[in-house]
């Protein structure tokens, strides 16, 4: 079916005679998305990694376990406490939860997801002007177009920086007449997901007899390489064979995400792919790599992937708690005594990212590389 699918405007027509509720809009952007030579087939997955469960199913018994951070900032001793042990243990169990009363007001979460829409709606030759950071990941970036190892995948992203001035940067060059609101909106969102990253390390660390801000120590400026993801994945002809995201688990401490109502997000979890339901308004939170390793393999990260649809585009905004790339990282020494091996080698985190980004995305392979053989 997709073997002639060699050009650009092949895909576009192809896309309208499929499926005519895939709107000329979402068949432009897809059109944008594609480099000139490409087949649709080299987008397909490996047998291994073939999508197995629908965007939009959801086992009718199992959700994400759920954390409150109202309970978690109680100021009752016991409510907090209470809420700290659920905490580790959906860190250790599930490396996935979801969370729920966080404060952040829905029109700030609905007004940044107006602001993406805007930008990513924008024509390509202008998308692509916003990638001007010589070795920095910060602008947009069409993942489905550029050649990498990891590549291809059916997504385009904005990423931005924690340091508001570059961030202005990216704004003026990717938003139109409401510069400054989007200045405002990112702001604001920034510096609540970055204190509710804070209050989730503290109590991660507390949790397992820790000093309360040794993980936190990585949202702090000379330590921290945090940035914000907005992510867009188009309708795609072949959802059936081709994945938005890979599986892979995140090369981080941790990432707060907040999903759109499309569905599309699944774990890795007792042998098989479970979809991640929607909930607009609350947020998914995942435990990274260099957390699992921090902790000298108390917390696990878990490997998770992104579904694809034919009709709608789906959009997501991850925060990631990212190490500055010059920092040695290894498992914490409170954590290692001669019950408790150190279990991972010590490195520097640019390393960690190197071998990340030099391999296939395919689960959690990356993070056995700097497993010690003891
Ligand atoms: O878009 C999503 O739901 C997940 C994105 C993700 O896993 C990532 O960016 O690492
Ligand atoms: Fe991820």
């Amino acid at each position: 079916m997709a073997a002639f699918l060699t050009s650009n405007a092949n895909i576009s027509s192809f896309l309208s005679t499929l499926n005519p509720t895939i709107s000329s809009f979402a068949a432009a952007q897809l059109t944008a998305l594609l480099p000139s030579t490409v087949q649709l087939q080299d987008y397909a997955c490996t047998e291994k990694q073939r999508p197995s469960v629908a965007h939009n199913y959801f086992e009718p018994e199992t959700d994400l376990p759920v954390i409150d951070l109202a309970s978690l900032r109680s100021i009752n001793g016991s409510e907090r406490d209470k809420s700290i042990k659920e905490l580790v243990r959906a860190g250790k169990e599930w490396g996935f939860f979801r969370l729920v009363n966080h404060g952040l007001p829905l029109p700030l979460i609905t007004g940044l997801e107006n602001q993406m829409h805007k930008a990513f709606a924008l024509p390509l030759e202008m998308k692509e002007r916003a990638v001007s950071f010589p070795n920095a990941p910060w602008g947009y970036v069409c993942t489905a177009r550029s050649a990498s190892v990891h590549k291809p995948l059916w997504q385009e992203g904005i990423t931005l920086p924690l340091d508001p001035h570059t961030r202005k940067e990216v704004v003026n060059k990717l938003w139109n007449d409401d510069k400054e609101q989007c200045k405002r909106e990112l702001s604001a969102y920034i510096n609540s997901v970055q204190r509710i990253a804070r209050e989730l390390l503290e109590a991660l660390a507390v949790g397992i007899g820790i000093e309360s801000e040794v993980l936190s120590k990585y949202l702090v400026s000379g330590n921290s390489s945090s940035m914000l993801r907005l992510n867009c994945y188009p309708p795609c002809p072949d959802p059936s064979s081709i994945l938005g995201l890979g599986a892979h688990s995140d090369p981080d401490l941790l990432t707060i995400l907040h999903q759109d109502d499309v569905g599309g997000l699944q774990i890795y979890r007792d042998d098989r792919w479970m979809g991640v339901r929607p909930q607009v308004g609350t947020f998914v939170v995942n435990i990274g790599d260099v957390l699992q390793i921090l902790s000298n393999g108390i917390y696990t990260s878990c490997n998770h992937r992104v579904m694809l649809n034919r009709e709608r585009p789906r959009k997501s905004i991850a925060f990631f708690v990212v190490p500055q790339p010059a920092l040695t990282v290894s498992p914490l020494p409170q954590l290692v005594d001669t019950d408790h091996p150190q279990l991972y080698k010590t490195f520097i985190y640019s390393d960690y990212v190197a071998s990340y980004r030099s391999h296939k995305l395919d689960g959690k392979s990356n993070i056995e590389k700097f497993r010690l053989q003891n």
